[in-house]
């Protein structure tokens, strides 16, 4: 396919007016060199063109890598080229390196790296329509003086005659070049050597997004713009729901110490069937004798089942964090067949969850568990429990517990269940 409108991104200077070591198009913009940014809206267009980037003579390696790396595959779509001491060295610099095909040649300063896309396709629409140059420009909203150059006014201008022009400055290839071969001094825009040469200069609307990064506040207020126009980092919530059994009785075991169910919060009892304390043969290989909940150890209590020890609590808050951060479960993440885990409490599975949702960039904002017991007596430790799991997280965890009022497996002390909710923050 032929290309018949180029693109000059003139990059070359040194942003003496910036004050940094570096040359202005080399110094980061949020997270991103300016010169990268300023080449985003030529992407963007719908039309292939050739960009020309002409890139200071100090660090043009280091320009090269960063005009690469923005283009991607469009690499192909580019030419890199060392500009001169002044801002017209640079312009025609670009120019040498035009292709035959070219027509229409936009002549683009990176230091206007917020200018939209939209200002573009205006630009080269005006050219290849009118046959003419085309500029960008805003009103000037001040009062505008004339001085003698010493400070004093010598008249006021008529500002609804003036306007503020920006980049890209577009231009027929042939009148551009013409104007430069026969330019016979140094002008800050290309527009300028155009009306020299006798052609006509047509203004559009400009956009105030296109302003240029001159000095160090230029470049904080690009900043804020961004951080504005930067979607918002939305949280996620997540579940998780575990259940356990106690150990069952043993053959022969007393179940006379039957414990009564209690509701934490109404205080009913009634009398439970009661779970082995230990030593069951039903217990699963790395089931713990005692019960370990809520990361706690209850002494005197018979434990839960499980291939680790049992906590749902601890659980359930693993599978709230994971799915909360889009990475699975606590099944797909630790895996019954994983020997560390065998009998493993519910602080390691905690840990370490913790660490894979900071991994995946998010922030733990808060956990709330609801737990589902006829036993253990869970109100007065609750503090407690809110207190380790809060240490292992570093995020607030409330847990809440409820009984059954007998009914169901929880009611008749057959285990617990435990659902816990999950908030976590892109970070
Ligand atoms: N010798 C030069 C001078 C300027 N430019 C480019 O022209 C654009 C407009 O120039 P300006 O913003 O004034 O940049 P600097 O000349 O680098 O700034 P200063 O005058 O503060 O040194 C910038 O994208 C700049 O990189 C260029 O390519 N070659
Ligand atoms: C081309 C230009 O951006 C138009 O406003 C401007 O003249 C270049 O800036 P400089 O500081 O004059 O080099």
């Amino acid at each position: 396919m032929t290309v018949s409108v180029a693109v000059i991104v003139v990059a070359a200077g040194s942003g003496t007016r910036l004050g940094y070591s570096l040359p202005k198009a080399l110094v980061s913009l949020a997270q991103r060199p300016i010169l990268s940014r300023s080449l985003d809206p030529v992407f963007a267009l719908e039309r292939e063109v050739q960009l020309v980037v002409v890139v200071p003579r100090q660090h043009s390696a280091l320009a090269e890598q960063i005009v690469r790396d923005t283009a991607g595959r469009a690499s192909t779509s580019c030419s890199i080229v060392v500009g001169g001491v002044s801002r017209q060295e640079s312009v025609a610099a670009g120019l040498a390196a035009l292709e035959p095909s070219i027509e229409v040649v936009l002549v683009h300063d990176a230091a206007r790296a917020l200018t939209p896309v939209a200002q573009f396709e205006a630009i080269i629409a005006a050219v290849t329509e009118t046959g003419l140059a085309a500029i960008p420009g805003l009103p000037v909203s001040d009062t505008i003086k004339r001085t003698d150059g010493f400070g004093r006014v010598v008249a006021t201008v008529d500002r609804s005659e003036l306007s503020a022009v920006q980049t890209p400055q577009g231009f027929p290839r042939a009148q551009l070049e013409a104007a430069y071969a026969a330019a016979s001094g140094d002008f800050t825009d290309d527009a300028a050597l155009i009306q020299t040469a006798g052609h006509d200069v047509t203004i559009i609307s400009g956009d105030p997004l296109a302003f240029k990064i001159t000095t160090p506040w230029d470049l904080r207020r690009a900043e804020q713009l961004l951080a504005d126009a930067a979607p918002l980092a939305l949280p996620r919530t997540g579940l998780g729901v575990d259940a356990h059994a106690f150990v069952t009785p043993a053959a022969g075991a007393d179940t006379a110490a039957a414990p009564a169910t209690v509701d934490s919060a109404s205080g009913g009892a009634r009398p439970a069937a009661a779970p082995a304390a230990v030593d069951s043969p039903d217990v699963a290989p790395g089931t713990t004798k005692e019960l370990w909940l809520a990361g706690l150890c209850w002494p005197g209590e018979p434990a839960l089942v499980g291939h680790s020890d049992g906590d749902a609590v601890a659980h359930a808050i693993c599978d709230a964090l994971l799915s909360a951060a889009g990475l699975g479960d606590i099944g797909s993440t630790f895996g019954t067949s994983d020997p560390r885990f065998a009998g493993a409490h519910g602080d390691v599975f905690l840990a370490e969850t913790a660490r894979l949702v900071a991994a995946a960039g998010y922030r733990i904002g808060n956990v709330s568990v609801q737990l589902v017991a006829a036993r253990p007596r869970f109100a007065a430790r609750r503090a407690e429990a809110e207190e380790v799991l809060s240490g292992i997280l570093t995020a607030p965890v409330s847990i809440s517990a409820t009984t059954t009022d007998g009914l169901g497996f929880t009611g008749r002390t057959e285990g617990v269940v435990a659902i816990a909710s999950a908030l976590v923050y892109p970070r």
